[in-house]
Formats: structure tokens, C-alpha cells, sequence
């Protein structure tokens, strides 16, 4: 049942609810004059929507988006965007994600943007990561993981990484082939649970073709675990 409307913000179910809850608590470790990148997906919907009641009060920042949607989303808030030629370096990245492991290594790319959400979590000083707690795993895997190639020579690129051991589907929406903002191509990998998310990142990243994986590991310094009624972020600050 389709309980969650954005537009009209009624009958929010308890999983949006917890989005909610980890995307505005997020919003208090953005401090004035920040230079800020923002992550994509639904729960950093709710960060952005946040973040504007704060610029609304004075606050001061500038912004780089991981994709189109969230421009889109930005814009609407008036949060103020900047861009590569102005900064290299952020402050402060915050994005979703689709699964975070006890060592916090985070598989992403469910909306399509991994690259782009890479870019900008490694070029920040602190890398905020806001889940709601159905994200938190064990162990990576039960969530296929995202993979981004380039369109010349796909089917190749897919049999090379079938032949690592994964089992790749390459993403499709309505019968088309899903086109990142990049112009390119998401596989979508079976890998079965993840032992070593690094290795399996470095093997599939040294195959010609392939643009970026969906692995983020040991980059993720604050995890906001949202839930229907609170948030906790961790590691706990006194
Ligand atoms: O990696 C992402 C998009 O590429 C998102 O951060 C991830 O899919 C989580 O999305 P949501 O907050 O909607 O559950």
C-alpha cells in the first residue's frame, strides 16, 4: 500500500517516518559558513527540507548536489548551491544509503547516483551517513550492489564481471535501460553476503568499463540511525 506522499506529507508509514527522523537530525551538524555536499534518495529529502528552515533563520551555506533529482530538491528549498570550480573540498557530506555493516562500510547506488555520491563524500572532512534502521546489516550483500559502467561495450563489461563470481543484472526501468546522470549504466550485482567489501570493490574497479562500484568503505565518520519516533547518532557525543 502507497502510504507516503512527499507532495501532500500526510500518512507518513513508520519506515518514512525514520527517514525523517535521521535526514532532520543530521541537519544539526551543519554549522554556518559550511560548504556542504548533499547525497541523494529519500532520506536526504528530509535533511534538505530541514536544512531550509535553518537557511530560512540566517544560516549561511553552500551546497553541491550528487544528482539531478537532488538539485531539483535544493532548489525547491532554496538551499544555495555552489559548484567544482568554486570548491574542491566540502566541509561536510550527507547521504543516504542502502545497507551499513557493523564496520559502517555502506553498499549505495539504489537511486543511481553512486558516482557522483562518491565524489562528493571523498572530498569531506566528516562524511555523515543517515539510515533508517532497516538499513543496518550484519553483513553487506542481501541488497544487490550497484555498479556503474560505461554503455560501450555493456554485455562484455557484464560477462567480465560474472566471470569474478557475481551475479550482474544490468538495471532497467519500464523495459529501458536505466541511464545514470552520467550517461551511464548500473549493474546491479548479486554477490551473496560480502566477507571483504574492499576486495570485492578492487576487483570489479580493475575491470576496463567499469566507472565506479556502489561499495563505500571506511569513509563513513557519523552514522544517524533514524527510527519512527527518535534518532541516535553514533559515535555518541557527550
Ligand atoms: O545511494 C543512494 C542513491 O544512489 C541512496 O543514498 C540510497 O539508495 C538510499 O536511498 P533512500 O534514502 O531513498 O533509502
Amino acid at each position: 500500500m502507497e502510504i507516503f506522499s512527499i507532495k501532500g506529507m500526510i500518512n507518513l508509514d513508520e519506515k518514512e517516518m525514520a527517514k525523517k527522523q535521521a535526514g532532520e537530525a543530521s541537519v544539526r551538524f551543519i554549522e554556518n559558513g559550511m560548504t556542504v555536499g548533499l547525497g541523494s534518495g529519500s532520506t536526504v529529502y528530509w535533511m534538505i527540507r530541514k536544512l531550509s528552515d535553518y537557511i530560512r533563520d540566517g544560516m549561511d551555506v553552500a551546497a553541491i548536489p550528487s544528482s539531478r533529482q537532488t538539485e531539483a530538491w535544493a532548489r525547491e528549498f532554496g538551499v544555495p548551491l555552489t559548484d567544482f570550480s568554486k570548491t574542491q573540498q566540502l566541509d561536510l557530506t550527507i547521504d543516504g544509503a542502502d545497507e551499513a555493516d557493523r564496520e559502517w562500510n555502506l553498499t549505495k547506488g539504489g537511486g543511481g547516483a553512486l558516482v557522483r555520491e562518491k565524489i562528493i563524500a571523498s572530498i569531506a572532512e566528516q562524511f555523515v551517513v543517515i539510515v533508517d534502521e532497516s538499513k543496518l546489516v550484519d553483513q553487506l550483500g542481501s541488497f544487490p550492489l550497484p555498479v556503474e559502467i560505461l554503455p560501450f561495450g555493456w554485455q562484455a563489461t557484464v560477462e567480465r564481471m560474472r566471470a569474478l563470481g557475481v551475479e550482474p543484472v544490468i538495471r532497467q526501468t519500464d523495459g529501458e535501460i536505466f541511464v545514470s546522470d552520467n550517461g551511464n549504466y548500473i549493474v546491479d550485482c548479486d554477490a551473496g553476503l560480502i566477507n571483504h567489501p574492499d576486495a570485492l570493490h578492487n576487483r570489479l574497479k580493475q575491470l576496463v568499463g567499469v566507472v565506479e562500484t556502489g561499495i563505500f568503505s571506511g569513509m563513513t565518520n557519523k552514522l544517524i540511525v533514524g527510527y519512527p519516533d527518535s534518532a541516535a547518532a553514533f559515535p555518541f557525543e557527550n
